[in-house]
């Protein structure tokens, strides 16, 4: 959408391009719609988001209620559908899934209980959005319920962790229940039975409040400020598939979407949708952001929900990165971002670059078993070949299978 003077919507309303805008832009896909034909655009589209049963992913309407709520919180809402084909034996099983990305918001330097609630309160708005909605599933952003303050190394920050049962686990139970809705909320973690150890955790609430599990982070990362591995260790709870009154869903955290074994196990557990809360930084990840998950929904026959956060965090003190620069207080842009991948290689463009946000989208379960018989990924992916290796890999005395070119110091001048 463009103003009515050609200038990005943003530009216009601040005199300047809010941080994280492409040049005013909420996202790539917004910057395209504004700027090339309406026939361009189609064409643009389609190949940069591919095809579902033949034709371009469909919009679709959401209630006043969503509209009005997003109006006036200020949040990007949009809402898409991902199709199947009708089949003879088996019903449709379509299922409305919802991602919701956020901002902190309030300082860093407030009371810790104050940031909590207030991110609480907004999230909340979101959630009833999602509610207005109709969302069957929804899923929040990594550690959703403070800032990502593990760049800083400091120990205070694990204040904010708290039991998979505690505050706001209860608070999303009365959610859950209000809108008969699946809610995964990805928090840090304190597991008071062992020793008060701290985890990167999924609490997967069911649509009548129950508890129905925890997952926690099965990579830990030690890349730039992501000092993740200062606060916790690598999960305990292997790749479970939870199986919900809306479909199989299971949650790969973060860092765990660069590895590949890691969405194979969930999928190998038959999960139908996969979601991927992150928190990311645009300069170190986000080249990789739309494909990795377009890839895993490619190769494992499922849907991928993935979500960012959004915006900048100060922290109180700064801290260096290990690499000769400048200390600093940031820890970059999230860059938000937050879409759905279907196992047919299509995808829904993204949601705001620097705006919290719900990205909603109808999807037929069916589609994954569909994908499954078209491409055969299962039957032909020769897994005894590849066990067999990883189990030789393993071994201390293992040699990678090199043949090496006798020639290779012996050419002439
Ligand atoms: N939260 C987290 O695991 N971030 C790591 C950085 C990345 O994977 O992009």
């Amino acid at each position: 959408m463009e103003s009515s003077n050609g200038k990005p919507p943003h530009e216009e309303k601040e005199g300047k391009a809010a941080e994280g805008s492409i040049g005013g832009y909420e996202s790539l896909h917004r910057l395209l719609e504004s700027n090339l034909s309406p026939e361009l655009f189609k064409e643009a589209s389609q190949l940069l988001l591919g095809l579902n049963c033949a034709r371009s992913l469909e919009a679709i309407s959401l209630p006043g209620a969503t509209k009005a709520l997003a109006e006036a919180h200020d949040f990007d809402v949009q809402a898409f559908r991902f199709n199947a084909d009708k089949e003879h034996m088996r019903q449709q099983r379509i299922v409305r899934v919802g991602l919701i990305q956020n901002s902190i918001a309030v300082p860093t330097t407030c009371h810790f209980s104050d940031q909590k609630k207030a991110i609480m309160e907004k999230v909340k708005l979101i959630i009833d959005a999602a509610g207005a909605s109709g969302v069957n599933i929804l899923c929040l952003q990594e550690a959703w319920t403070m800032p990502f303050a593990f760049c800083t190394r400091e120990k205070r920050w694990c204040e904010f962790a708290e039991p998979a049962d505690g505050e706001s686990t209860q608070f999303l139970q009365d959610l859950a229940q209000k809108y008969n809705m699946v809610i995964v909320s990805p928090i840090l973690e304190r597991d008071i039975n062992h020793g008060e150890i701290i985890w990167n955790t999924i609490v997967v609430i069911g649509n009548n409040g129950n508890i129905i599990g925890i997952h926690r982070k099965n990579h830990i990362p030690r890349v730039g400020d992501f000092n993740e591995s200062t606060y916790y260790m690598e999960g305990n709870t292997g790749h479970p598939v939870f199986e919900t009154a809306y479909g199989k869903i299971a949650v790969n955290i973060c860092y765990g979407r660069h590895h590949p074994l890691n969405w194979l196990a969930f999928g190998l557990n038959g999960a139908d949708i996969v979601f991927n809360p992150s928190a990311t930084v645009g300069e170190l990840s986000e080249p990789m952001w739309p494909i990795e998950a377009r890839n895993a929904a490619i190769a494992n026959s499922y849907f991928v929900g993935s979500i960012n956060r959004v915006g900048t965090e100060v922290f109180p003190n700064a801290f260096t990165s290990g690499d000769g620069k400048p200390q600093h207080a940031d820890f970059g842009h999230f860059y938000g971002s937050s879409h759905f991948s279907a196992p047919d290689a299509s995808c829904t463009p993204s949601l705001s670059r620097y705006r919290d946000g719900l990205m909603i989208s109808d999807m037929d379960l069916n589609l994954c078993r569909q994908i499954k018989d078209k491409w055969a990924f299962r039957m032909t992916a020769r897994y005894d070949m590849y066990a067999n290796l990883l189990s030789e890999y393993l071994k201390p005395d293992f040699k990678p299978q090199v043949i090496a070119d006798p020639l290779i110091n012996k050419r002439k001048a």
